[in-house]
């Protein structure tokens, strides 16, 4: 893998992803994926006095006494440092630090999104293993562990010795470990779905660097016999005598053979794992391998052969890739952050193979249970060819994979702070990570099982067209741009982008439609002042209400509008076509997934200004029901500025009305108040309320007023960094979503995912 950057291959382009969407959202706000957080207040003098000087000499001294204590007074404990050199970023070459960056933060992004880890990215500027090793062995004191990332072989195998002895924190290169933990997985699976012995199997594997290696130790240690493994790199096949282009660590696994090539090796081959380059394998060799092969090409980010390719020549192949947008990724993300919280958690002082094994085994036990609806999200996700191994969204794999580890860490005896209650471990973790979080990925990922068709009402703007474009390249269905095509083709031509197939395009005063949608409109509006040339007009002239026809006379699925005007004028427009659903109300749901709280739903955001206790009861009814469709038992509290009649005033009543009113209805979901927001949010004020019905904190707050619910829900985001969705339009009996006027192109995306899962749901019910 010498020879410098190689260029990004060409047909990366088919993945859903575009080049131009992937740039953008590195530089996009604070460009990169990572920032620091505070974790305590320093705000007063005191503040500063206790986290800094005075204050913080006192735990300096102790862990001086007793080193151990750094992981009690510091973020040592749960900090992983991502480092690497960039001589092998992913299948792309010798890229050096700098351009390894955006790999290395998206790993720290990955330790945090999956396993809650705390990590900073280091990439050191050295292809020398001595001064590489200088730099890292000295940092331990600040990390929990070190995760080695995308460093060539054979350094890297030197590196990970050197420092393994060196340090007393765990050093794992995530390239060899990682990928090999979560390839074994998936082997163990695709054998035992082929009828194979792992023990006879024998595999093939292309490039012998630093994840080809460290795969065939591991599988070999899992039982597979050595003479069973063949390995080749660019100058073919390692045989017993071969001279060229060898190192001590490709010498251990030359064999006794007369194949020279890769064709040769993969004759009647069971398996291949390709850990080399994009292409390094044809459908010429595929079909030399024995029935039923077993084909992982991890090259990233492209295969050695596409899954397409391999099944063209081989039908009952198992193929896996290291991709997220094919079915069986093998991928290390699989492994790395599972098995650092597993190992944080009982500071382990390393991570060894009953550690590595646990985990491989782990997670091949997980892909065979039952799949959860959250994490199928619809699609037909059962253990077999099409699902080897867990997919890297299931929220499962936290609760599965640490607790496995940890427990061989244990009884390996690498342990520094044993757990002694494992189930009760596994239940905190099933707990650590956002259930909204994990649901809102199950709703694009069900989306995507079953594309659908989106009406872009402002079909002329060009973030609407992006994000029309992005719809189609996430493989959620069908996108149709409201608007003028000349002008449509403009503004595609200033983004530089080819028109993309397709992406539909209604001009509403042209549409054969038209005369269909104001005879539908006229027919409902006539007895409400409305002349039949009015709504003609409004057909005409008005794309959010040609949009709203094209869903109410099931044109399309679904719309999303809302970038170009004043929220209550958008939805004026969809309503001329569109109705609330029975028995429900219009509302503005906003989700924000926050640090402290995980997802909190907050209703209504966007349409009655002082609802009254009727309307509130409906607003938390509908909102319990959203709750639940993101996988949350929701605790709904209504909120209001007393708390259970302290202090009185007027507005609360109504707001008190509405719990009675709900308590004289059957209900399925937990609620109370009125109450203060921090009284619904913070458990140690609800003790003083011993008779509040939530048994925990809310994670549904109905507002009592427009006004408090819209400066709440716009202010906490800025004041935190919590994460907004929405507002979500919720009660009409259509599915059609309206975005602020500020919507990025993301949110108008999202939007219309959200628009596209509600059309799957109603389709379903209807
Ligand atoms: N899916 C996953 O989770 C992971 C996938 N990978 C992928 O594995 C690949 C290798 O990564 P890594 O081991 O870290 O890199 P290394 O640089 O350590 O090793 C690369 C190896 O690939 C060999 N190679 C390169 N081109 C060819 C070719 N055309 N035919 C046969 N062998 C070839 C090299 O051969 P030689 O020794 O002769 O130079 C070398 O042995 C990358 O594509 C990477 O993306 C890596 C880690 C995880
Ligand atoms: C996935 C990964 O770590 C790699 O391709 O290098
Ligand atoms: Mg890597």
């Amino acid at each position: 893998m010498d020879g410098g950057p190689k260029a990004l291959p060409k047909d990366s382009r088919t993945a859903r992803v575009t080049d131009e969407e992937a740039l953008a959202l590195h530089a996009e706000g604070k460009p990169g994926k990572l920032e620091i957080r505070l974790t305590k207040p320093l705000i007063t003098a005191r503040d500063l006095s206790l986290a800094y000087s005075p204050g913080v000499a006192v735990p300096c001294l102790h862990i001086h006494r007793d080193p151990a204590t750094a992981y009690d007074y510091t973020a040592k404990g749960n900090m992983v440092a991502v480092i690497s050199n960039g001589t092998a970023v992913l299948g792309l070459g010798n890229l050096g630090a700098l351009a390894s960056k955006p790999v290395m933060e998206g790993k720290a992004a990955l330790f945090k999104r999956f396993a809650d880890v705390d990590s900073v990215d280091l990439c050191v500027s050295t292809e020398d293993v001595e001064e590489f090793v200088n730099c890292v062995r000295y940092l331990a004191p600040s990390f929990g562990g070190i995760n080695l990332e995308d460093i060539k072989a054979p350094e890297c195998f030197v590196i990970e010795d050197r420092l393994r002895e060196l340090m007393d924190i765990p050093v794992f290169h995530d390239d060899q470990h990682g990928t090999a933990i979560v390839a074994a997985a998936g082997l163990i699976n695709a054998c035992h779905l082929t009828g194979r012995d792992l023990k006879t199997t024998r595999l093939v594997i292309n490039g012998a660097g630093a994840a080809a290696i460290a795969c065939a130790e591991l599988v070999k240690a899992m039982g597979m016999r050595p003479e069973n493994i063949l390995m080749c790199d660019t100058k073919g096949v390692l045989y017993r005598g071969r001279t060229e282009g060898m190192n001590q660590w490709k010498s251990a696994y030359t064999v006794q053979t007369d194949a020279r090539t890769l064709t040769d090796a993969l004759t009647g081959a069971d398996a291949f794992f390709g850990l080399s380059v994009k292409g390094a394998v044809t459908q010429e060799m595929v079909k030399l391998m024995a029935d039923k092969p077993i084909i992982f090409a991890m090259a990233n980010p492209d295969p050695e052969i596409t899954p397409d390719e391999a099944k063209a020549a081989k039908p009952d192949a198992i193929v896996a890739t290291g991709r997220s947008d094919y079915p069986n990724q093998v991928n290390n993300v699989l492994g790395f952050p599972f098995i650092f919280r597993g190992a944080l958690d009982v500071r382990a002082s390393t991570i060894n193979d009953a550690m590595k094994v646990a985990a491989a085994r782990a997670l091949a036990e997980l892909a065979r249970e039952d799949v959860p609806e959250e994490v199928s999200a619809g699609k037909p996700m059962r253990f077999g060819p099409e699902y080897i191994i867990p997919n890297a969204f299931d929220p499962r794999l936290i609760s599965r994979v640490s607790p496995a580890v940890a427990e061989a860490a244990m009884k390996s005896g690498v342990a520094r702070r044993p757990i002694e209650d494992l189930r009760r471990y596994t239940r905190g973790l099933e707990n650590r990570l956002d259930a909204g979080a994990g649901a809102l990925e199950a709703i694009t990922e069900r989306v995507r099982a079953n594309p659908q068709r989106v009406v872009f009402a402002e079909g002329e703007e060009e973030k609407v067209i992006r994000a029309a474009v992005a719809f189609r390249n996430a493989g959620y269905g069908t996108p149709v741009l409201v608007g003028r095509e000349d002008r449509i083709m403009a503004s595609v031509a200033s983004l530089g982008i080819p028109f993309p197939d397709g992406v539909e395009i209604h001009n509403a005063r042209l549409s054969d439609s038209n005369k269909r949608y104001a005879d539908y409109l006229y027919g409902r509006r006539q007895r409400e002042g409305f002349l039949f040339r009015d709504v003609q007009r409004m057909v005409n002239q008005d794309r959010h209400v040609f949009a709203a026809c094209m869903v109410a006379l099931g044109d399309a699925d679904a719309m999303v509008t809302g970038s170009t005007r004043s929220y209550a004028a958008t939805l004026d427009g969809i309503t001329m076509a569109l109705d609330a659903e029975d028995g429900g109300v219009l509302f503005g749901l906003t989700m924000l997934l926050t640090r402290a709280h995980g997802t909190v739903l907050i209703a209504d955001t966007t349409v009655h200004e002082r609802p009254d206790a009727a309307t509130l009861a409906a607003i938390a009814r509908q909102s319990a029901a959203q709750a639940r469709r993101l996988g949350l038992e929701p605790r709904v509290a209504f909120l209001s500025f007393s708390t259970f009649g302290d202090p009185r005033g007027t507005i609360p009543g109504s707001v008190r009305d509405a719990v009675k009113l709900l308590d004289s209805q059957e209900t399925d979901f937990e609620y109370d108040g009125e109450m203060a927001a921090d009284v619904a949010l913070d458990p140690s004020l609800r003790a003083l309320y011993p008779f509040c019905r939530l048994t925990g904190s809310a994670n549904v707050l109905i507002m009592p007023s427009l006004h408090a619910a819209h400066i709440l829900s716009t202010a906490v985001p800025r004041l935190t960094n919590a994460t907004t969705i929405g507002p979500v339009l919720m009660g009409l009996n259509k599915p059609a979503q309206i975005v602020p006027l500020s919507a990025s192109v993301n949110s108008v995306l999202d939007m219309a995912c959200l628009a596209a899962h509600e059309a799957i749901d109603g389709k379903k019910e209807g």
